[in-house]
């Protein structure tokens, strides 16, 4: 094969999804990304439209050149370890949720003592279980309104719940971090990310509207390898064990709490965040969209709600949304619990990088795909932000045709729609 590692480097990081192992790379690529010529309204990256044929043989090619230089089994035991302390600290705040405890930012979003002190907890572990020269995290939340005067009273709490949850653990004899060491922690996440080296992606509540009505909401923490998700960890403190639309409310009330966790190539986990009851999980299998269910946000301001009605209406789904809120969308995806997730932000919103990419190596080691609402593979080497076209979907290899011809049609109907 003439074909350059660089020029397949960057092809395959571009195309591949990278759910994909490297052995298994050529073949799901060329039956998932680049469909048959039926679908001839589905929009595909323009490069695969243009030689499917030579996509498929450049990625061959890269199946056998790439090779991962580790298998990132460290990485992920501390990133299970940290999600779930988070997970703890913001159980204990929900537990005693006051709406005192919501600040407001320059954005408007809210921003809790959990958001806070669950990023400074995962920073902390990072950086004490796995400690490197180089180590990066972006992640969502900063400082500074927290060294405001104002939010003395704050910081303290926060440098409270984060001792008390480190002492909870008990795996580190050490005096209790100060103020200033929570602050520095949370300011570790200041990193840009990029195409290159590691980087940790965090958001310490994913969810804030869900964790304060009391409902779903997760701590997302992922690792990028020269730009490709290649760890996972969902910790979603309120999803039930079982299947979130079992009819037996005390099944669903009796067992909450689940860490699903991916490590590329090596498959999508989900346990009890205390531990017990871990099982390999897979997305549904299903081909058939009328007994399938499909998830959204529960915000309608955070995706386009008519939007997905449409969308489901032209597939066939019989069952009302799922609306729920967060990365849990992804886990409840990633074993089976419906089988599409669509997620069409409104206009001038721009995804993030630690919105996504937890949950993307969870559905895609899964067996799931997650594209953008043209086909595109999802980028995350590019820093902060995800750049998309139009949205995020979210299904099983079998049914990404079907779902992209639909949400192209739907598209392109509110646009004309919208020109009248
Ligand atoms: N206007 C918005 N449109 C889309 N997503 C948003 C918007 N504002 C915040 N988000 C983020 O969307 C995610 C929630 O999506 P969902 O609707 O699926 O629960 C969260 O990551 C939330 O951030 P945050 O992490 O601050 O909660
Ligand atoms: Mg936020
Ligand atoms: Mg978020
Ligand atoms: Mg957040």
């Amino acid at each position: 094969m003439a074909t350059s590692y660089s020029v397949v480097r960057a092809f395959s990081k571009r195309y591949t999804p990278s759910f994909l192992s490297p052995l298994l790379l050529s073949f799901n690529v060329c039956n998932l990304s680049f469909f048959p010529s039926s679908s001839s309204s589905v929009a595909l990256s323009s490069e695969a439209k243009k030689s499917p044929a030579r996509a498929c043989s450049s990625l061959s090619a890269s199946a056998t050149t790439m090779s991962f230089s580790s298998s990132y089994e460290k990485e992920l035991s501390v990133a299970k370890k940290a999600a779930s302390l988070a997970a703890k600290l913001c159980q204990a705040v929900q537990f005693e949720l006051l709406q005192s405890d919501v600040q407001s930012k320059l954005d408007k979003s809210p921003v809790t003592i959990a958001d806070y002190g669950s990023q400074a907890l995962v920073s902390f572990v990072l950086e004490r279980e796995l400690p490197s020269e180089s180590f990066s995290l972006v992640a969502e939340e900063d400082s500074g309104d927290l060294r405001k005067d104002s939010a003395r009273e704050t910081l303290e709490r926060i440098t409270k719940l984060v001792n008390e949850t480190i002492a909870l653990d008990g795996s580190y004899v050490i005096p209790p971090l100060t103020a200033e060491d929570v602050l520095a922690a949370i300011d570790r996440g200041k990193s840009e990310g990029g195409p290159y080296g590691r980087h940790w992606v965090l958001d310490p509540i994913d969810g804030t509207k869900g964790f304060l009505r009391g409902d779903q909401y997760a701590i997302a923490l992922a690792l990028l390898d020269e730009g490709r998700v290649v760890v996972g960890v969902l910790g979603c403190p309120n999803l039930p064990l079982v299947p979130i639309n079992t009819v037996d409310k005390l099944a669903v009330d009796s067992a909450r709490g689940c860490l699903f966790s991916a490590r590329i190539g090596a498959g999508t986990h989900m346990e009890s965040l205390d531990g017990s009851q871990t099982q390999k999980v897979h997305v549904s299998a299903t081909e058939n969209p009328a007994e399938a269910s499909f998830f959204e946000s529960f915000e309608a301001a955070h995706s386009m709600h008519d939007l997905s009605k449409n969308i489901a209406q032209k597939l066939g789904v019989q069952a009302p949304p799922v609306r729920i809120d967060s990365q849990a969308k992804y886990g409840a995806l990633s074993r089976g619990d419906g089988a599409f997730y669509l997620r069409i932000a409104h206009r001038g919103y721009r995804e993030k990088i630690w919105d996504h990419a937890a949950g993307f190596i969870v559905v895609t080691e899964a067996g799931g795909v997650v594209t953008d609402a043209a086909g595109n593979a999802l980028d995350f080497s590019r820093g902060r932000y995800l750049d998309v076209d139009t949205g995020i979907i979210v299904t099983n290899a079998k049914l990404m045709p079907l779902l992209l011809n639909a949400v192209q049609a739907a598209i392109r109907e509110s646009q004309s729609a919208a020109s009248l």
